[in-house]
């Protein structure tokens, strides 16, 4: 199997030792499982990871864009994660949990004026600016409440990912950040330290996303450090924090290679090491930002198969309660998923078929050359893996289908609502 969560016996699935058919039963379908034992572990394996290669002068940020709720905001309490919000919604989110402020780093490549006051008024710890006109915002807005406001610019490094183009965003030509190699880095590093009401805490940069290319973020690392050198000899600035954002990939289908978090860490130490020691600069204390790889593999989906088309000569289509509303990353990027049939684990797999939606739209597909048993008919439970990350948080109401909920799993047994079925009413909200 692709997760070591993922079990069958009997001829059924088990996710996290759970039996997942008699959870959609339960539950009804679609379903988000979360398997919060897998959410913690992989926590934990970060923040050994960091202590063991870096040391105290390192940190973890669960980028929680991937997967926001307020239960995982007190996972990552507990664990003692750092985090990375993008919005006034996940900051919210996050105070709703009672996560401290002062541990988050604000991302996003346009922060509104509402942003910024509402995230210092609830004390955000640290912004990410991403250009000139957010410094002046922000400065703005601390100089009229009498604080510094502590801030890291995000930078491209001018690096290809080689993940889907959509999600790779440390090149120059990106609406992220400021670009090393046109000089508008250092430009705006000049500006934000003649900034009385704003304390710059180093550089951030984020290549891309479900990246498995050897060597990505130590040459991240290198661009920035040699970069961190750079503004020390020429601004007589030495950063205090660097961040090289998120982006581990994690394996969806079988042919994708398994990352061991530890090993990448140390070569990531590694090359933050001798960099250091070449350029004759301190260590600045080091960040990242895993997401997909803290909540990807806690993740499946459950569906019901509805109907089933054979269309001779052409293909054969398996429709299912959800699609592109709880999923839409085929859609997006055509990005790969395993489809397992839950309740038939013990048959054959050897009918071809395509995974698709319920929604008005050809493209609500969920996996294109799946393989099932030829039996599959209406009733089955059809379960997508590795849903943890950018499914429930890219969720839509696309033809006022309401969002699955999430049911949590742990210890292998127990298992609790952390996040309500949408209703009609809940639809209709804010309709007047
Ligand atoms: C700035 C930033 N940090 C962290 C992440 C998390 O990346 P991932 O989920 O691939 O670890 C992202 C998303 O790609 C991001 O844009
Ligand atoms: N949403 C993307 C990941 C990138 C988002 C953060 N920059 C995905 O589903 O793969």
């Amino acid at each position: 199997m692709i997760c070591d969560n993922i079990t069958a016996a009997d001829g059924r699935l088990y996710f996290a030792g759970q039996d997942v058919t008699a959870l959609a039963q339960q539950y009804c379908t679609p379903l988000y499982l979360m398997d919060e034992d897998k959410i913690r572990e992989n926590c934990r394996t970060y923040l050994a990871a960091f202590q063991k290669h870096f040391g105290d002068k390192a940190r973890p940020l669960y980028a929680s864009k991937a997967a926001s709720f307020k239960r995982i905001y007190e996972i990552m309490k507990e664990e003692g994660m750092g985090i990375d919000v993008v919005s006034s919604g996940e900051i919210y989110t996050a105070l709703q949990a009672g996560y401290d402020l002062g541990q988050a780093y604000f991302h996003s490549n346009n922060k509104t004026d509402e942003d910024i006051r509402y995230s210092m008024e609830h004390g955000i710890g640290y912004f990410v600016a991403d250009n000139v006109e957010e410094i002046r915002a922000i400065e703005a807005e601390a100089a009229r409440r009498g604080i510094r406001q502590k801030v890291l610019l995000r930078l491209t490094p001018g690096i290809d990912p080689h993940t889907y183009e959509a999600i790779a965003t440390g090149k120059v030509d990106s609406k992220f950040g400021s670009a090393i190699e046109t000089g508008q880095a250092e430009e705006i590093t000049a500006f934000t330290l003649a900034q009385p009401h704003v304390e710059l805490m180093g550089f951030h940069c984020h290549v891309g996303s479900q990246v498995f290319a050897e060597d990505v973020f130590e040459r991240a690392a290198v661009i920035m450090l040699e970069f961190v050198a750079d503004m020390k000899k020429k601004l007589g600035y030495m950063a205090p924090q660097l961040d090289l954002g998120g982006g581990y990939g994690v394996r969806y289908v079988e042919s994708d290679p398994h990352l061991d978090v530890d090993v990448k860490v140390a070569q990531v130490a590694d090359a933050i090491k001798r960099t250091c020691a070449r350029l004759s600069i301190e260590m600045p204390e080091i960040h990242m930002e895993p997401g997909r790889s803290i909540v990807g593999a806690a993740g499946m989906t459950l569906y019901t198969v509805g109907t089933v088309k054979r269309i001779p000569g052409y293909k054969n289509y398996v429709s299912v309660d959800g699609g592109m509303t709880d999923n839409p990353r085929y859609a997006l990027y055509q990005a790969n998923y395993t489809c397992l049939l839950a309740n038939k684990m013990d048959e054959k797999a050897d009918f071809t078929c395509s995974v698709v939606g319920r929604c008005c739209e050809s493209g609500d597909i969920i996996q294109q050359g799946v393989q099932l048993p030829g039996s599959v008919g209406r009733g089955d439970i059809l379960a997508v893996c590795t849903t943890g990350a950018y499914n429930y948080s890219m969720a839509s109401n696309y033809n006022r289908l309401p969002r699955p909920p999430i049911v949590m799993l742990r210890g292998g047994r127990e298992h609790y609502v952390a996040v309500e079925r949408e209703s009609f009413a809940d639809l209709c909200r804010n309709d007047r």
